[in-house]
């Protein structure tokens, strides 16, 4: 029997995903062959494992920390909230169908088998799972049929760690209102209390933690300083869009998408000292950046609408056509660059419904109700402008997507040759537009930092790279993450809390 440990939290973003992370990597240190798992994720941010299926990006993070590869198993199911339909239901990591809230929630008895199923798959395989909550456990309107938290916790027969955020305020209230409106059984389920992002001094907070003891008879076996930790998961994207001022450096613009999917794409150019990352989200901040990056989005044509209606739109066009700043659009943002949209099939919106693109690339594309998810390698092929430099390098990604891109006319060419055959993206021949499918196509640090460098040169500045490879630095930041939560969290309590419930 596997140890397992469920962490919940009072709230969203009280840092459930990080402690589950940290925990995944101290019991893998500890030599346990450790996974994550957590049942339903909402996210716009996912992951394609090897076999080519959709999980969360946080489930994959989590693996990572946990030394392994990710596998579907760890998220069976993942809501990809889409505008008007509500959420593009992923289970077991396919398409289920595009579900509105309601409807999800009345049929969500029919997903509890496949969440079952994986977890006991997982069960099978490793000596430990660090399951993760969604939301808070105290949600009583969902308690029905609830497979994320307390229901979860029951089917897995875990143990559960309640984290509150001391951050926000309220952290005694909110850990005392969420363990109150608990069921006797479920309450019997929390076994410790952990105060996360606490900045301070311990010795004032003391005598507050024992009063919640003596109130709640669960003792409090952690208190984690607030600590900057660079993790890939979606509370990390809230600390970086508040970054929208122009810093000195290179100065990078990402367009804040209302869909924004997989901006942890953009991340492996923080890693640049000299590049100042920021994002962009109205007409009024954008500037004149030396580079700008539209990112993939779950709806290209409802955001290509908001970027032509907030103004951006036209004056991203000006800025490359006038003041030869490039631009680079990955996936959805790729798929903007074009001159036309057509959905046939509705797939984003009204079956039939066609959109003028950016006219920045001379490419439709064509959307269409299969999903294309891979992990994929390839060649650069791209020579025009800055790309010379990264002719004939090898890169990696992943693609995500249900659109497909055609040349329109000439004056463009193919951007990279993958291994499997196909061809991806196009170059603008005047080297100003580059357009991928590819997520993470900047974590191939080499082709990152020859387009960076090139760019820092002509502007006088020069970029130092912190790491060798993104692997490297998020290593380091694992490590870092353990460390801080070791020193933190009484971890013989937690290993006693599992060995109670190993049977
Ligand atoms: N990940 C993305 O950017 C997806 C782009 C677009 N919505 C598609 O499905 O084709």
């Amino acid at each position: 029997m596997a140890k397992k440990i469920m962490i919940q939290g009072t709230m969203s973003n009280s840092g459930k995903s990080f402690v589950t992370a940290a925990l995944c990597r101290i019991l893998k240190q500890d030599g346990y062959r450790v996974a994550p798992f957590k049942s339903q994720n909402m996210a716009l941010n996912s992951y394609i494992t090897k076999d080519g299926l959709e999980i969360g990006r946080a489930q994959a993070m989590q693996a990572e920390a946990a030394g392994i590869a990710p596998t579907v198993d760890m998220n069976p199911i993942l809501l990809k909230p889409t505008s008007q339909m509500g959420s593009q239901v992923i289970v077991n990591g396919e398409v289920f169908g595009n579900l509105r809230a309601m409807d999800y929630y009345r049929r969500k008895t029919e997903f509890i088998p496949a969440v079952r199923e994986a977890f006991e798959r997982l069960e099978s395989q490793f000596d430990a799972i660090v399951l993760e909550g969604a939301g808070s456990p105290a949600e009583i309107n969902l308690r029905d049929n609830d497979i994320v938290n307390m229901g979860m916790a029951k089917i897995a027969n875990a143990p559960v760690l309640l984290v509150g955020d001391i951050d926000r305020g309220g952290v005694f209230a909110s850990l005392y209102g969420t363990v109150s409106l608990l069921e006797p059984e479920e309450r019997a389920r929390i076994k410790g209390l952990v105060i996360n992002k606490f900045r301070g001094d311990v010795k004032i907070l003391e005598p507050g933690l024992r009063m919640i003891e003596e109130r709640l008879h669960i003792p409090v076996v952690g208190v984690i300083p607030m600590e900057q930790i660079d993790l890939d998961d979606e509370d990390s994207l809230s600390d970086r869009l508040v970054r929208t001022e122009v810093q000195e450096g290179l100065d990078v613009a990402v367009i804040h998408l209302p869909h924004i999917s997989n901006f942890t794409d953009f991340n492996a150019l923080e890693h640049y000292d000299g590049v100042s990352l920021r994002y962009v989200d109205r007409a009024a901040h954008l500037g004149r950046p030396d580079l700008i990056l539209l990112p993939g989005t779950k709806n290209t044509m409802a955001d290509l609408k908001w970027l032509r209606e907030s103004g951006l739109e036209a004056m991203i066009q000006r800025l490359v056509e006038e003041q030869k700043i490039p631009v680079i659009g990955i996936c959805g943002g790729y798929q903007m660059l074009g001159e036309r949209l057509l959905d046939p099939e509705g797939v984003e919106g009204e079956p039939g419904s066609t959109m003028r693109g950016m006219g920045l690339l001379a490419a439709e594309t064509v959307f269409a109700a299969e999903k294309t998810r891979t992990q994929t390698e390839g060649t650069v092929l791209a020579a025009a402008g800055y790309y010379g430099k990264v002719t004939g390098q090898s890169v990696t990604g992943y693609e995500i997507h249900m659109g497909e891109t055609f040349q329109t006319q000439k004056n463009i060419t193919p951007a990279i040759r993958l291994a499997d055959g196909r061809m991806d993206g196009f170059v603008r021949s005047d080297g100003l537009v580059f357009g991928s499918y590819l997520h993470g196509l900047f974590d191939n640090l080499e082709f990152t930092g020859a387009i960076l460098t090139q760019l820092a040169e002509k502007k006088g500045i020069s970029l130092t790279a912190t790491a060798k490879s993104m692997e490297e630095y998020k290593e380091s930041q694992y490590d870092k993450l353990a460390d801080l939560v070791r020193r933190s969290l009484d971890m013989d309590a937690v290993y006693k809390i599992m060995k109670e419930y190993e049977s």
